[in-house]
């Protein structure tokens, strides 16, 4: 899959990103006008997660949630997902607390397992049907590249060979590649997997990393100026994915965001042979002893903790803990050492089962604060304290008191008046 997300792909995939923040602008833009005020309360995070779950349908395999415009009948697959999510952090925690204590409970269907087998099973009803029709346009494709080889037309009226530029349809053309060795071919079960895998990895990580900039934006109103400085000094409304990548506050700010604010807080490992790993600062045990590796048999649980070293003052300073974009600047030299996909950090992991979708997200958040940071200026809605960090795999941000609701980041959004707000800094 990794050929999917190159830069290529991304750039091209980088105009659906940008209409779909432009819906989410409308949108908040309707509802400040609509409440007669000059700012609203909106919960940002429950739109931001429909518009991520829209550009991984469009995107993934242009297929059409219209979770955002929730005008049109809603579709089994997003009624399913969203019956998912509605179950809150703590019924998940419970209900895999029960599970792990009392393996007889795992044979009762509870409503989280009942919930996940209805998503599951519309996922993959829903894969097999986008897969055939996957396969019938690439199939149609590859005709019509045939005849058009066969008549010899001129070079420069190269008919189009991919029915539309979601990265399923790379996927499924380059698996049914004719040279494609059978042993590397993906089966079709294979291709299913890897659409709800795309579904629960790639989008609700990205809008919850967006939820939390937005937050960590209001409570420091001089960054966020800065950005809307930076973001308005571009003259262009639909910004291509090189002009996002090109400005380097907007860099320093995502960076900061998945930084303090990762959504995958850690990731489980276990040892597949024995190993010894070389430790960089030896340390002593209860009895005295100093040890200068762990030994580690194979089948030992590793626990990679991402958080807790993005967020480590050994390596990133005694102000780690401090929402500071300008830190990228110049980062420590310990955080150079961290061996992560991306950004010095292991937000993405590293190694070989890295994100793969790591360029895809950065060019949606930046997308995303492009449009919005330029449209609205945020600011708290519930005191900084009341916003806790819940976490069920992802770090969902809820706030005390109305837990019951499930995640959500309210907060209140102002219509920008471009030109008429003066920096706070000047
Ligand atoms: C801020 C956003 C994101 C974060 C923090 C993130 C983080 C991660 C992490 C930590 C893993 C490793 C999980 C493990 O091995 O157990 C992973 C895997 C993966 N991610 Fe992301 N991800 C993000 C966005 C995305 C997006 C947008 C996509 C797709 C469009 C995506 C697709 C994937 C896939 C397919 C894998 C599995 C890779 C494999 O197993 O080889 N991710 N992601």
């Amino acid at each position: 899959m990794n050929p999917a997300f190159g830069p290529a792909q991304i750039r091209d995939l980088t105009e659906i990103f940008v209409n779909k923040s432009c819906e989410v602008r409308d949108i908040w833009a309707s509802r400040i006008i609509y409440s007669g005020k000059d700012a609203a309360r909106i919960d940002t995070y429950s739109d931001l997660l429909k518009m991520t779950l829209d550009v991984i349908g469009l995107a993934g395999f242009n297929y059409e949630f219209k979770s955002l415009s929730g005008g049109e009948q809603p579709d089994s697959l997003h009624k399913a997902y969203s019956d998912l999510r509605r179950q809150t952090i703590s019924g998940l925690k419970i209900y895999f607390i029960i599970w792990y204590l009392f393996p007889l409970s795992r044979k009762a269907p509870s409503s989280v397992q009942r919930a996940t087998d209805k998503a599951v099973s519309e996922m993959r009803s829903i894969g097999t049907r986008l897969l055939a029709a996957m396969k019938r346009d690439v199939m149609e494709a590859q005709k019509a590249q045939t005849a058009h080889t066969q008549v010899q037309l001129d070079d420069n009226a190269t008919p189009d060979t991919l029915p539309n530029r979601a990265l399923l349809t790379l996927l499924v053309q380059a698996n049914m590649r004719p040279d494609l060795p059978e042993s590397q071919r993906l089966s079709d079960n294979d291709v299913i997997d890897q659409i709800r895998t795309f579904l629960v990895a790639g989008h609700e990580t990205t809008s919850n990393a967006t939820a939390w900039c937005l937050h960590a934006l209001s409570q420091a109103p001089e960054v966020q100026q800065k950005l809307r400085d930076e973001l308005w000094a571009l003259p262009s409304d639909n910004p291509t994915m090189d002009e996002l990548q090109a400005l380097p506050y907007l860099d320093m700010v995502v960076r900061e965001t998945l930084r303090m604010y990762t959504p995958v807080p850690s990731i489980q490992r276990i040892a597949m042979k024995d190993d010894v790993i070389p430790l960089e600062t030896p340390v002593t045990d209860i009895h005295g002893k100093i040890h200068r590796e762990i030994r580690m048999p194979k089948g030992t649980a590793v626990d990679v903790p991402i958080l807790a070293l993005n967020r480590s003052k050994a390596i990133w300073g005694e102000d780690a803990l401090e929402f500071r974009p300008d830190r990228w600047e110049n980062i420590p030299e310990a955080a150079k050492r961290i061996p992560g996909v991306w950004g010095n950090m292991m937000t993405f992991l590293g190694g070989p089962r890295a994100c793969i979708g790591y360029r895809f997200s950065l060019v949606e958040i930046k997308a995303l604060l492009f449009i919005l940071i330029r449209a609205f200026e945020f600011e708290m809605a519930v005191p900084a304290d009341r916003v806790l960090k819940g976490s069920a795999g992802i770090v969902r941000p809820t706030i005390r008191g109305e837990e019951e609701k499930g995640p959500q980041m309210p907060l209140m959004v102002r219509l920008h008046k471009h030109g008429e707000c003066q920096s706070p800094q000047a």
